[in-house]
């Protein structure tokens, strides 16, 4: 009898040491595999604590004087407004190869819009955030069209399945509903760092770690240079979520490139699904889209760092003396054929 007892005391103590293992394993995962320079803070989103750099890395020596003399290099809340010259790759890749973060960019190809998955992909390869780790989720209706891509190492396509749409508005707006999903599913477990895209665009020169941020948002290239904010085409209408009273407002930022920090990007997705849900209640869709959200969202909730358009140029458009390079830039398309309600 005392034997017994004993027996089942140590079965059942062992039984508990197992179980409170495990329970330590599993809530340490996370950190386990989590790279060196990154630490979680309150609200578990991935902070950067340390700009840390090797020993004996070359690189030309910074000047306080010399810089460029065209544009602003710096907004009014101090976050730094990124162009051409106002960085060293060296120094960037260097600092931010020693976080090695895991990014994340969301793409949807609905429809006819499959067709601009080859030359995204393999121009993102060739300049996007090169020997860093990036995840491409493609959501799309038609996985068949998604194409095969030789990738990086360290760099998968990840396709997720979504019904199709009548209205290109359906499309532009549900990227906010399925990526809040996704991300809640998914994507939060595999990245640091999260970016949306459109589709149709093509990288042509590198677009790299100067990007990264808590938020990074990029100027417009059709207001960002010598529109006045009362011209900007925010949501005028005090109906909608989006509203943007006159007198108000900082720059007009493209919805068609933004990235940050994995949960910084997911509370701005998330407010422009949910303020979009509210518009639709009132029976009104802001004149943007998920783009004039995002405009009212980040002019209460500033940026840490404004790109300037070479991060999203347009094929439509000459390129102008202040634009040094174009990283990115926009097709040019027959809206009528490729949407299925047509253009505009
Ligand atoms: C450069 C720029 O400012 N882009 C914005 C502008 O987009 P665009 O006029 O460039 O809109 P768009 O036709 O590229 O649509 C945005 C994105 O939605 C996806 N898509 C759209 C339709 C469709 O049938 N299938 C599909 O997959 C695709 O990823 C596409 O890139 O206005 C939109 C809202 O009106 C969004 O704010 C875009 O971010
Ligand atoms: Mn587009």
């Amino acid at each position: 009898m005392w034997r017994n007892i004993t027996r089942i005391h140590i079965l059942v103590s062992v039984a508990c040491l197992v179980l409170l293992g495990a329970i330590y394993i599993l809530g340490n995962k996370e950190s386990l595999y989590r790279p060196v320079g990154f630490c979680p803070d309150s609200d578990n989103a991935w902070r950067i604590r340390d700009l840390k750099m090797q020993t004996g890395l070359k690189y030309d020596q910074p000047s306080t004087i010399n810089g460029r003399t065209d544009v602003n290099a710096v907004t009014n809340w101090n976050a730094p407004l990124v162009w051409e010259g106002t960085f060293d790759p060296v120094v960037i890749d260097a600092i931010y190869k020693k976080m090695d973060p895991r990014v994340a960019v969301l793409v949807f190809a609905v429809g006819k819009y499959t067709r601009f998955l080859k030359s995204f992909l393999e121009s993102a390869e060739k300049y996007f955030l090169v020997d860093f780790r990036v995840n491409y989720y493609i959501f799309t209706d038609n996985e068949k069209e998604v194409p095969e891509i030789q990738l990086g190492q360290g760099r998968n396509i990840v396709v997720v399945t979504i019904p199709g749409v009548n209205r290109w508005q359906e499309v532009v707006l549900g990227r906010m509903k399925w990526a809040t999903t996704t991300i809640d599913k998914q994507i939060r477990n595999e990245s640091d760092y999260l970016y949306m895209m459109d589709i149709d665009s093509v990288f042509h020169n590198r677009f790299g770690a100067e990007s990264l941020s808590r938020l990074s948002a990029v100027l417009h290239r059709g207001y960002y240079k010598a529109t006045l904010r009362d011209q900007f085409p925010y949501e005028r209408r005090p109906e909608s979520k989006a509203f943007i009273p006159a007198g108000e407002g900082d720059y007009y930022y493209t919805a068609a490139v933004w990235g940050g920090y994995l949960e910084d990007m997911y509370k701005l997705v998330k407010y422009c699904y949910m303020q979009s849900e509210e518009d639709a209640k009132n029976k009104i869709e802001a004149i943007w889209q998920e783009e004039s959200h995002l405009n009212k969202y980040l002019l209460y909730n500033k940026p840490s760092k404004v790109l300037s358009p070479e991060y999203l140029w347009s094929d439509y458009d000459r390129i102008p003396e202040d634009i040094k390079v174009v990283r990115i830039s926009q097709l040019v398309k027959n809206y009528a054929e490729v949407r299925p309600n047509g253009g505009h």
